[in-house]
C-alpha cells in the first residue's frame, strides 16, 4: 500500500492536520506512529485504514484491512458472537467460518463466558476485547490498531500482542499508536513520528538501533510456545537463549524445574512441548517467523519484553500468558 503526497483537514479551509505524506506500508511490516496528543495519529490510522479519506493526495494498493477504533461502538444491538459473526461476513468470510472465528476469538481472549451477552452489557474491558477479536478474526492483509491495547487486561495484552506477531509473520501489514513506549518495544520494523504536519522517520532510522551483542544486552525479548508431543528444538535459533523445553505440565502451568531445561522433552504421549527463548529485540521477528513456520507450527502463547536490569532473573516480571 501506498500513500502518495497525501494530506487531511477538517473542515473548508482547516488547518492541514497531515500534509504531503508519503508512505510505503510493505506487506510483513510492522510500523508503529507516534507523537504529541493531538498531531494526527489518529486521522493518520483512519486515513490508512480506509474508514476517512484524503483532503489531498492519493493511496493506493489498500489490501482487506481491518481496524481498531480508540472508541468502540458499544450501544449496537448485538450479542458479542453475534456482532463478531456479522463482522466476520462484512470481512467477507462464509457464515460458517465468521461464526467459527468468532468462538475462536472469543475464546483466545477468554471471552466465551460473554458471548450471548448483549454489547451494550459488557464491561469496558470485554467491549474492548471484542473491538480487538473484530478486527483479528479475518486475518487481514492490514491491520490498523488505534491504543487498542488500552482497556485490555495483562492476559488479553498478551494475545493481542501475539496476534499482532503472527500476522506479521503471515505476510500482513500492522500500523499501531500506543501511549505506552515499551508497547511491542523492538519488535517494529520503523518507527513514525506525526509531527507539525509531517510523517517522519524517529532518529532518522527505518528500524531500532539493531543489538546483535548476545544475551543480557540490550532490549530482549521472551517467547514462549508450545510444540507438538516430542516437538524437537527449531534449527534457526541463533543467538537465542532456551529458558524452557519440556514437556507441558499436566495440571496448573507452573514454570517448569530447572531439572527439566532441555531434558525429557519428549514428553508422555499427548501432551505437547513448551518452548521459552529469549533473543534480542531485534532479532524476535526472525525467531517468530521461524516458530510460526515450522512443520509442524509452534503454538505461540506469548511474547513480552525483558527488561535490561531483569537479565539476571530472566522470567521474573516478564510473564504475560496468552
Ligand atoms: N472529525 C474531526 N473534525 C474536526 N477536527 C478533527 C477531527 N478529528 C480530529 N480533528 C483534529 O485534528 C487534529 C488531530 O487529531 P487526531 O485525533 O488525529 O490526533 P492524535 O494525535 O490522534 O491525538 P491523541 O493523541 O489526543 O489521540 C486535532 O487538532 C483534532 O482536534
Amino acid at each position: 500500500m501506498r500513500l502518495r503526497g497525501v494530506g487531511r483537514r477538517y473542515g473548508l479551509g482547516g488547518p492541514w492536520v497531515l500534509r504531503g505524506v508519503d508512505l510505503e506500508v510493505p506487506p510483513g511490516s510492522l510500523t508503529r506512529v507516534q507523537g504529541h496528543n493531538g498531531s494526527g495519529k489518529s486521522t493518520l490510522l483512519r486515513l490508512l485504514a480506509g474508514i476517512d479519506a484524503p483532503s489531498a493526495g492519493r493511496i493506493t494498493g489498500r489490501p482487506a484491512t481491518a481496524y481498531v477504533p480508540e472508541r468502540f461502538p458499544a450501544e449496537l444491538p448485538f450479542s458479542a458472537l453475534g456482532y463478531l459473526t456479522h463482522l466476520g461476513r462484512i470481512h467477507g468470510l462464509s457464515r460458517a467460518a465468521a461464526a467459527r472465528g468468532a468462538g475462536e476469538w472469543l475464546e483466545r481472549f477468554g471471552a466465551d463466558g460473554y458471548a450471548g451477552t448483549p454489547l451494550a452489557e459488557l464491561s469496558k474491558g470485554t467491549s474492548q476485547k471484542i473491538a480487538v477479536a473484530q478486527a483479528l478474526l479475518a486475518a487481514p492483509g492490514l491491520l490498523v490498531l488505534d491504543e487498542a491495547w488500552t482497556g485490555l487486561d495483562q492476559a488479553a495484552r498478551g494475545v493481542l500482542d501475539t496476534a499482532v506477531a503472527e500476522r506479521v509473520a503471515d505476510g500482513g501489514a500492522v500500523v499501531f499508536v500506543d501511549h505506552d513506549p515499551r508497547r511491542l518495544a523492538g519488535a517494529p520494523d520503523r518507527v513514525l513520528r506525526v509531527t507539525e504536519t509531517r510523517l517522519e522517520p524517529v532518529d532518522g532510522t527505518v528500524r531500532p538501533p539493531v543489538v546483535r551483542d548476545g544475551p543480557g544486552v540490550g532490549p530482549r525479548v521472551r517467547v514462549e510456545a508450545e510444540g507438538r508431543p516430542g516437538a524437537g528444538l527449531p534449527d534457526e535459533l541463533s543467538g537465542a537463549v532456551v529458558r524452557e523445553y519440556a514437556p507441558v505440565p499436566a495440571l496448573a502451568p507452573a514454570p517448569a524445574p530447572a531439572s527439566a531445561l532441555r531434558s525429557g522433552a519428549d514428553g508422555p504421549a499427548g501432551r505437547g512441548v513448551r518452548l521459552a527463548v529469549e533473543v534480542g529485540a531485534a532479532d524476535s521477528d526472525a525467531l517468530l517467523r521461524t516458530l510460526l513456520t515450522a512443520d509442524p507450527p509452534w503454538h505461540i502463547r506469548a511474547v513480552t519484553t525483558i527488561d535490561d536490569n531483569d537479565t539476571r532473573h530472566p522470567a521474573r516480571g516478564a510473564k504475560e500468558k496468552a
